[in-house]
């Protein structure tokens, strides 16, 4: 799986071939076993070059040997013998050089870039380190700081970025493994050839952890570039790969590498209709119409001019049509330097005028919450628009069907549920009604690829799947507080498990206001009524009271905790309501417990997994893999937990059905507590791996 062949009289070109990305496999490193020696012996052979098949070099290790017995040779001897080799070698780096692939250049002696081609030390977000050299190499060659930022965030380089740090000797525009040949043969013999585990040992910079939110991998990355500032080569490889070895069977590492493979999983989606992602061509699309542009519009409208797409960006108000044309061009700057990319002319066209959207091939409407509104603006797109125009949806949790029925051609209508902010949030939920055509899927999931973002297609539901499963989730952690508990310690709770922000202080960022005007639409408010039951099942009006007395969060400068001043973000313990609490537990008759944090998360996960497994039940969603891409992309799960199902499979089904029984029984007034059918069907199967329930969800099955 490694080719040898001579170029150029002198020079020993060795080709990696293991299409795609030629993955580090075990008959891969065999080959370069091989061919290196062939190389090293052959007295015709003054300087080597290292190159990979199909423009692209090498995308690291081969991630599918991770779960089953690693055969063939291990890396790190076969890179220290080509970092000893006493010939020139240079690696010819295209397409990708990641993880071991740019172990294995930083083990050569030069390396060649093109200018687009990716490079980085990605393992962190399997869940790994870099465990062949590149903990001990790269501090060596760019110093401990830059390495640090490298190694422990896992990001991407260009090649233009990796010349500027001094990773790569030279950036090419031409053909990569000509350039590197010419290089090679640039070398005068009997040179001083560069070898890093020679270079003098870098200082060591301190690291904070609390970016990590729990991970261990940046952690082990930091321990391991020290060892590379404090001990020899040989002993600091030693420790890189004891630090390897602690993280290689971890259940972070398994929960990393399945959201990996999980993000691939979900683009080849499937509906209950029968619809599939390789049986329905997506339509081209170069123009979108945007309807709407509040928070949600701007956002959305940034992302496709970012994408290369050409937008007609309309608000009827003229006043708001020129506010958002101002904020859009100051996003569109700020994010296309952030991203070193340049924006292509004017892409955006605003109008006031909806017949401005009447030549785009789709329409994304991102008008204000309420269904009147929008029946009304989708009428007039289906009779405006052309007759094979996509009429998309923003909206978070309106029933999409309802909405198709406004057109003349239903199958045209999709949900695309953007998260905000909508140029920086990567999910997007594409929802299907009965009657969505899979072109139309199709389309728009192509459309959210294109932008970036991670689409996983969802059934039409109130909700869809991420904020249907945040309904018990945060109806939860308000029980809690009713019952004994704070709003800090369930937050802590759930921070310490992994997510940027709890329960209570995610709603006091995004305003109680959101939530009370979602539960009034829903009928379950009584303005200044107690009652903890409405529509028949258990109710906290916790959340409604506050409302009711302008606490809305931190626009408002008091919410669930306290703020020094309205928009400040600095929430601090509030003494008012812990004494408005103490009062409403009284009124309600309520003994304060002690709720401790192990509670606080079985309540709440547990109660959000069961919902996702009634989802899968349901079919609203394909697989596992579609509902924790969901909540690990526009939810804020914690990456290095997998997602609440993936989470749910390493705690243990027959766990998790224990105590929904527990708390069920406990709590009989609180539905979302009993146990799904498909929860206790996967125990009674024996709680088979995560990657199997798909089959059994799609096994025929007793209702009884
Ligand atoms: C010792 C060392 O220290 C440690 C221990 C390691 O090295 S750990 C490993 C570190 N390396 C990584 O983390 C790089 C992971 N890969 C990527 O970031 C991307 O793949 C890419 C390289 C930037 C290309 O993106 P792409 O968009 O052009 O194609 P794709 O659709 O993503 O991928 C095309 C197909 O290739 C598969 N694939 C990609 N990289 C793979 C890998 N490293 N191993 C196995 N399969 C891989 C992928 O699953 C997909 O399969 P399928 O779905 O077709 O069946």
């Amino acid at each position: 799986m490694a080719a040898l062949t001579r170029v150029s009289g002198s020079v020993g070109l060795i080709s990696l071939l293991n299409p795609p990305v030629n993955a580090l496999s075990a008959a891969v490193r065999q080959g370069i076993v091989d061919t290196v020696r062939r190389a090293v012996s052959d007295p015709q052979v003054k300087s080597v070059v290292i190159c990979g098949q199909n423009g692209v070099f090498c995308g690291g290790a081969d991630i599918k040997e991770f779960g089953g017995h690693m055969s063939g040779p291990p890396l790190v001897p076969i890179f220290n013998t080509i970092e000893a080799a006493d010939k020139p070698v240079v690696a010819a780096i295209e397409g990708s050089a990641l993880g071991g692939g740019l172990e294995l250049a930083l083990a050569c002696h030069y390396r060649i870039t093109q200018s687009k081609a990716r490079l980085g030390l990605p393992e962190v977000s399997l869940g790994l380190l870099p465990a062949a050299g590149g903990t001990q190499r790269l501090p060596r060659l760019i110093g401990v700081p830059a390495a640090l930022d490298l190694i422990t965030t896992g990001r991407h380089l260009t090649g233009a970025e990796a010349l500027k740090l001094g990773i790569v000797d030279q950036v090419t525009d031409q053909n990569t493994v000509e350039a590197a040949v010419k290089f090679a043969l640039s070398i005068p013999s009997g040179c001083n050839i560069c070898r890093l585990h020679l270079s003098e040992r870098p200082g060591v910079m301190q690291r904070v952890k609390k970016s990590a939110h729990g991970a261990i991998a940046p952690v082990a990355c930091v321990q391991a570039v020290q060892a590379a500032a404090t001990l020899p080569f040989t002993q600091g490889m030693q420790r890189e790969q004891e630090l390897m070895a602690t993280l290689f069977g971890s259940g972070q590492a398994r929960a990393l590498q399945y959201c990996f493979f999980s993000q691939r999983v979900v683009s080849k989606w499937s509906s209950p209709s029968g619809s599939r992602w390789d049986t329905s061509k997506p339509k081209p699309v170069t123009k979108v119409g945007v309807i709407g542009l509040g928070t949600m519009g701007r956002g959305i409208t940034v992302a496709l001019a970012l994408a290369g797409l050409s937008v007609v960006a309309v608000e009827t108000q003229q006043q708001q049509m020129m506010a958002a044309q101002h904020a859009v061009s100051g996003m569109l700057e700020r994010t296309a330097r952030r991203r070193g990319v340049s924006l292509v002319g004017d892409q955006i066209r605003y109008s006031v005028e909806l017949e401005a959207v009447a030549d785009v091939e789709l329409v994304i409407e991102a008008v204000f919450e309420d269904m009147a509104l929008k029946e009304k603006l989708f009428k007039q797109l289906s009779t405006l628009c052309k007759a094979d125009t996509l009429l998309c949806s923003n909206t978070s949790s309106l029933d999409i069907d309802h909405l198709a029925s406004q057109t003349h051609s239903p199958q045209l209508v999709v949900g695309m549920h953007f998260f905000a902010p909508a140029h920086v949030m990567k999910l997007l939920e594409v929802v299907y009604g009965p009657r969505s055509a899979p072109q139309a899927v199709a389309t728009a999931m192509e459309l959210g690829k294109r932008m970036g973002k991670v689409s996983v297609a969802v059934g039409n539901c109130s909700g869809f799947v991420g904020n249907r499963m945040l309904m018990p989730y945060v109806e939860e952690a308000s029980f809690l507080v009713e019952e004994g508990a704070s709003p800090e310690i369930v937050d802590r709770a759930l921070e310490e498990f992994g997510f940027p922000m709890g329960v209570f202080r995610m709603s006091d960022l995004s305003g109680l206001d959101v939530g009370w005007k979602v539960r009034k639409a829903r009928g379950l408010v009584e303005p200044g009524q107690m009652s903890r039951v409405r529509q028949g099942r258990r109710y906290s009006p916790l959340g409604d009271l506050l409302c009711e007395q302008g606490r809305f969060g931190q626009k408002t400068g008091r919410g669930w905790y306290l703020y020094d001043s309205a928009g400040s973000r600095e929430a601090q313990p509030d003494p008012w309501l812990q004494s408005f609490l103490e009062e409403y537990r009284a009124r309600q008759g309520l003994v304060s417990r002690r709720i401790d944090s192990q509670e606080v998360l079985e309540r709440c996960l547990y109660a959000l997994i069961n919902e996702g497994f009634n989802i899968l039940q349901e079919g609203i969603a394909a697989g596992p893999e579609d509902i924790d891409m969901i909540y690990v992309f526009g939810y804020g799960f914690p990456r290095h937990r997998g997602g609440p199902m993936f989470y749910a499979s390493q705690v243990g089904l027959a766990q998790v059905l224990q105590r929904l029984e527990h708390y069920q029984q406990l709590h009989p007034d609180i539905p979302h507590l009993r146990p799904s059918s498909l929860l206790r069907r996967l125990v009674s199967s024996g709680s088979p791996r995560i990657q199997r329930w798909r089959e059994i969800i799609r096994m025929p099955h007793s209702s009884l």
